[in-house]
C-alpha cells in the first residue's frame, strides 16, 4: 500500500490529488493519514537526495525539521511520540478540507504588524500591561463593559504587572467580564484549573465583581459544560454584555492566547477535529495530547471575531514554533496559531528575544 500511494505521488499533480481528497470528510482519517505519511515520506526525501526537484507540491507543508518538535516536547514532557506522528500526518487536513492549500503562499501574519520583540520579560509584561489597560479604558468609556478571555499556561504570569501598581489602581475593574478561552474541566479548586490560575496570579489581586468572572461550571461533564457555557455568552450577549460580530459570533474585546510546543491555540490541537467546528461557540474534548484531557475550548470563528487578540510567547521554548507561524502558510489544521487571524482588529504577538531568535 505505502508503495502504491509513493507511485501515485510520483505520478500525481496537486491538484490531482486534492481532487481525490477533496470530497473525504474529516472522518476519513485512515485516508488523511495515509496522505499525510505520504507527504511526509516526500519531505524526507526530497531533503535528503535528488528526489528534492520532484513533486513540488509538497514543499509547503508542516513536516520542516519535525524532530524540533521532540526538543521542545521533552521541555513539557507531554508531546507523545505517537503525538508527533499525528503531527507529521497533518496535511490530511489539506486534502480532506479542501479549506487551504499546501501551495499556498507565506502566512497573512506580518512581522512588522504583527510581531513585538522585547529584551526582556520586565519590557514585554510592562508594554503588555499597558496595552490591556488601554484597551480597558478603551471599551468602557465606548459601551461600559470590557470582555476580557483568558487562556492558561504562562500567559498568566505574563499579566501579573495588571495586579501592581499604577495598574491595580488606574484600570476600571468593575467594568471588567473575565471568560475563559479554554478550560481543563476540572475542579476550580484542581491545580489544573485555568479558573485558578487565574485567580492565584491576577484576579485575586484586582477588583473584578465575581459575579463578573464566568468560570465553568465544574459539576458538569465536558459536553455539558461546553454547552452551559456556550448557553451564558449567549445570555451575556442578549444583555449587551458580549458584542455580536458580523457574522453571528460573540466578539470578544479582547483575547489573550498562549501558544503550545505543538502549535494548538487555546485548547485547538493541530489535526484535531475541533479545528473545523464551525457552528459551536464553545466545544468540549475528551482526547486533549496535553493532560488533562477533557477540556472545553472556544472555537476558531469564535476566536477570529474578537476585537483584539494578543499572543504571548516567551522563551526558547517557543523559537522553532513561532518560526514557523510566521513561515510560509501551512495547511489547515496543521498549526492552529497560524490560523489565528482578525481581519478587523488587532492581532499582535509579544515576544521576547529568545522566542523571536529564529525569525
Ligand atoms: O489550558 C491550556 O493548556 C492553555 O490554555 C493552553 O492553550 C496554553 O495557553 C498553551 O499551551 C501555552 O502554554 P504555555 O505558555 O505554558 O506554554
Amino acid at each position: 500500500m505505502p508503495g502504491s500511494l509513493l507511485f501515485l505521488s510520483l505520478l500525481s499533480s496537486p491538484m490531482d490529488l486534492s481532487r481525490v481528497f477533496s470530497s473525504a470528510s474529516y472522518s476519513l482519517l485512515p485516508v488523511r493519514s495515509f496522505y499525510c505519511s505520504l507527504a511526509f515520506a516526500h519531505k524526507t526525501l526530497s531533503t535528503t537526495s535528488h528526489f528534492s526537484r520532484g513533486l513540488p507540491f509538497l514543499r509547503s507543508s508542516c513536516y520542516n525539521k519535525p524532530q524540533q518538535l521532540s526538543n521542545q516536547s521533552s521541555e513539557r514532557g507531554w508531546v507523545s511520540a505517537t503525538r508527533q506522528n499525528q503531527v507529521r500526518n497533518l496535511a490530511a487536513a489539506n486534502a480532506a478540507s479542501g479549506s487551504s492549500s499546501i501551495m499556498e503562499g507565506a502566512t497573512k501574519l506580518q512581522k512588522d504588524e504583527n510581531l513585538r520583540v522585547y529584551e526582556s520579560t520586565a519590557a514585554l509584561t510592562k508594554d503588555l500591561a499597558e496595552f490591556v489597560a488601554q484597551l480597558s479604558n478603551e471599551a468602557a468609556n465606548k459601551r461600559g463593559a470590557f470582555s476580557v478571555g483568558l487562556s492558561g499556561g504562562s500567559l498568566i504570569s505574563a499579566l501579573e504587572k495588571l495586579g501592581e501598581p499604577p495598574y491595580v489602581e488606574s484600570i476600571d475593574w468593575s467594568r471588567w467580564h473575565v471568560f475563559w478561552v479554554d478550560e481543563r474541566v476540572v475542579k476550580k479548586t484542581h491545580p489544573d484549573s485555568n479558573y485558578k490560575l487565574a485567580c492565584d496570579g491576577l484576579l485575586s489581586k484586582v477588583a473584578v465583581p465575581p459575579e463578573q468572572e464566568y468560570a465553568i461550571n465544574d459539576a458538569l461533564s465536558a459536553e455539558g459544560a461546553a454547552e452551559d457555557y456556550e448557553a451564558i455568552l449567549k445570555q451575556l450577549v442578549k444583555q449587551g454584555v458580549l458584542e455580536i460580530s458580523a457574522n453571528g459570533y460573540p466578539q470578544f474585546d479582547l483575547l489573550l492566547l498562549g501558544m503550545g510546543p505543538d502549535g494548538h491555540v487555546a485548547s485547538l490541537f493541530p489535526g484535531h477535529p475541533l479545528v473545523n467546528e464551525k457552528q459551536k461557540w464553545v466545544a468540549h474534548l475528551v482526547d486533549s495530547p496535553k493532560p488533562p484531557p477533557e477540556r472545553i475550548t472556544f472555537t476558531f470563528p469564535v476566536i477570529n471575531s474578537a476585537a483584539n487578540i494578543l499572543f504571548v510567547a516567551m522563551g526558547s521554548g517557543k523559537a522553532d514554533m513561532l518560526q514557523r507561524v510566521f513561515g510560509e502558510e501551512v495547511p489547515h489544521g496543521c498549526l492552529p496559531a497560524q490560523e489565528v487571524f482578525l481581519s478587523h482588529g488587532k492581532l499582535i504577538w509579544f515576544t521576547d528575544k529568545a522566542a523571536s531568535a529564529k525569525l
